[in-house]
Order: C-alpha cells, then structure tokens, then sequence
C-alpha cells in the first residue's frame, strides 16, 4: 500500500483553478520533492494534504486512511503527519527543550521519557546541549534545525515540508540539505517537500513532482527529469535546459532516433515509442555539447555571451541561421573564444522531447 495516494485533486480559489486533477502515487518512505514555479499550486497542495485547504474534487488517502473525498473531510489535528513552515513558528517564550517537548506533554507523554526523545532530536539535528537557549538567540539555520526537531520528536510517518530553507543563505541551505538527508535516513518518514529551487530538489528527493499552473507535467526521479524530460517545461526548468526544433525523426523502437540537426543527420536518445515524424524538438543540456575541430562533423555558431563561473566559462552560443535559438556550452579552457567568434560544436547527447 502507498504512504499518499491522491487521485484526481482539484481545488479553485474564486475562478482560478490552483490545482487541476493532481494524481500521485508515493511510497513509504520516499523522499519528495514538489518542484515548480512560483504560483504553480506546490502550498496549496502541502496545505490540502495537511487538511488546511478543503479540495472541490478528488480524493486524499494517507496509508489506510481517506483524508479527503467527496463530502468528507478529516480535519488537520486528526491526520496523521507533521508540518514544518519556511518562517519555523517556534514559541518565542519557551526555550528550545521547550518547543521541541510541547507536543509530546499535549500528547501526556511522561517527563523521564518527554526527556529522552527531546534530547535524541536534539542530537540528531546537531543541537546538542542548546536545549535551553531561546529561539531568540539561535542562527536561521539553527532554528531551522530546531523546527525540524520539533517534527522529528513525535516520529511522524508523513512530513511536509514547506520551503523550508528559503530564508537561509547559500552556505546554511548547503549545511542544512546535508541535515535532511540525514533526518530523512534516521526518521525512515516518507516526506513531501515544496520547493522552487531545482538544485535543492535534484540533490535531495528519490522523485520530484514538476509542477506548472496547477497541473503534474512529469513526476519521475532526478536523472529521468534531467535526461528524458516528459514536456517542453520540463526540459526548460530542469538545469537550463535548452530545446531545439529538428526535423525529420527517425526513431529505431529501440530508444534512439535519427534527427537533422542544424543541417547534420545525428543519433540521439528517444523514447520507445516516439513516431516518425516530420518535425519534432529536443532537449540540450551544456553537457550534451562539446567543442569540435572547424573540419570535424558538426555546426557552427557565433559566440553571443560569455560568462565566467570560476574555474569554466559558460559560453552562449547562436547557431549559424537560427537566431531565435540559444545553446549552452561549458568550456574549462583558461582562454574561452571572444564575442562575435565562430565555432564549431557537435552534439554526443540529446533527447527527443515525447510529442
Ligand atoms: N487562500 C487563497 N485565496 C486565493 N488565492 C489563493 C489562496 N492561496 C493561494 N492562492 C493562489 O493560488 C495560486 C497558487 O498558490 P500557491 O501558494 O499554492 O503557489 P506556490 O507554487 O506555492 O507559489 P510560491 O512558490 O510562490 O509559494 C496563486 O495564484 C495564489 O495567489
């Protein structure tokens, strides 16, 4: 049985519809992430889920447990799972002990055993001995971790996380990504975790749902996000990915096809059961391209942007006859081309985005 299904969710605020038949299949224990842009729907779905927002249609079912169907309704402090919010809602009057405790003295866990539980959390985010500090006087990242031991205490089966390092800075998101790793392996908990930042995404969940405008456009892992991208969104939003039209798809039935690319006939992956077709578009990453010989096989293109990353230079590339198009290259070489510089490149890699 799964840890959350939901089956055909809809949920309108007025005339807008926020969610439009959401259906998702997830299993105990696994680490997810909801991935889209702002205003795609990811808190609605956390805050239905959780049982803050009432859906118009579809159904909600939690291990063996119907949270939402037609006509029923169980209310939040019923189900059976945790929330941890992007601003912590810690008590400001009560020590960290004291907020992490709270829920197990509403639940009348006695205090020997209230004792050992909050000091195990305490331990497992790394916050040994700051059990009497106030929130007040901990770091973003500190209270962050503090919020999770919060969760972590009651041993929820179902965490839902809601952007939960999005007020942290860049070196504490890096610290705390390691920290959800490892509370995710130590709780054994299936969570739920909305985020708009890809990377957090790719480098922590089992399966990422793309979201855009309220509907699932792929739900798949990272490297299937990343390589065979179900739709034009997604080959967009995961990593820069850039989508180039090609004509005549020749597909072989084996997940290869033959495309022209740029004027040059090259073999690139496709789905078993992509068509022939006159026409068609594929996803390029930087790393499907590579920097060629002017007389080797490939296509040319006019350096348009440099950008220096430290250590590599992302070069952006127009090829020659296509303006509307824009390709990315990484080169690591010291001396990178100049504006305005012709090249040559040729594709190893590349998908043929499913029509
Ligand atoms: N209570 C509400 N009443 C009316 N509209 C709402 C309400 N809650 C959310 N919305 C609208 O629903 C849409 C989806 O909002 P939601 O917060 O779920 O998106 P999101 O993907 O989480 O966005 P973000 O990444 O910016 O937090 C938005 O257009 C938002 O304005």
């Amino acid at each position: 049985m799964s840890a959350i299904l939901i089956d055909n969710l809809c949920k309108s605020f007025g005339q807008q519809p926020v969610l439009r038949n959401v259906s998702l299949q997830i299993e105990h224990g696994e680490f997810i992430a909801v991935l889209g842009p702002s205003g795609c729907g990811k808190t609605t779905l956390l805050r239905t889920i959780a049982g803050f927002e009432i859906p118009d249609s579809g159904t909600i079912t939690v291990g063996e447990r119907c949270y939402s169907a037609p006509g029923q309704h169980l209310p939040p402090e019923q189900r059976e799972l945790s929330v941890v919010f992007q601003n912590y809602a810690l008590w400001p009057h009560m020590s960290v002990a004291e907020n992490i405790e709270y829920s197990l003295k509403v639940k009348g866990m006695d205090r020997a055993n209230r004792r050992i539980r909050v000091d195990a959390a305490l331990d497992l985010v790394g916050l040994d001995g700051m059990g009497e500090r106030r929130p007040a006087d901990l770091s973003g990242g500190q209270r962050q971790r503090v919020a999770l031991a919060r969760c972590l205490v009651t041993r929820p089966q179902l965490v839902l996380l809601d952007e939960p390092l999005a007020n942290l800075d860049v070196h504490l998101r890096a610290a705390m990504e390691e920290e959800f790793t490892r509370f995710h392996h130590h709780a054994g908990a299936t969570l739920l975790y909305i985020t708009h930042d890809q990377h957090e995404a790719m480098a922590l969940a089992d399966r990422i749902v793309v979201m855009q405008a309220g509907q699932v456009m792929q739900f798949a892992t990272p490297q299937e996000l990343y390589r065979q991208p179900a739709c034009e969104m997604v080959a967009r939003f995961i990593d820069d990915g850039r989508v180039v039209p090609v004509g005549d798809i020749e597909p072989d039935g084996q997940g290869s096809a033959w495309v022209t690319l740029f004027g040059l006939r090259v073999k690139l992956r496709a789905s078993h059961t992509q068509p022939v077709l006159p026409k068609g578009k594929i996803c390029l990453h930087a790393s499907d391209l590579q920097r060629v010989a002017h007389d080797a096989p490939g296509f040319d293109g006019e350096v348009r942007r440099v950008i220096y990353r430290g250590g590599y230079s992302q070069l952006e590339i127009e090829p020659l006859g296509d303006p509307q198009c824009r390709l990315t290259l990484m080169q690591s070489d010291a001396a990178p081309p100049r504006i305005g510089e012709r090249i040559k490149l040729a594709a190893t890699d590349g998908w043929v985005i499913p029509h």
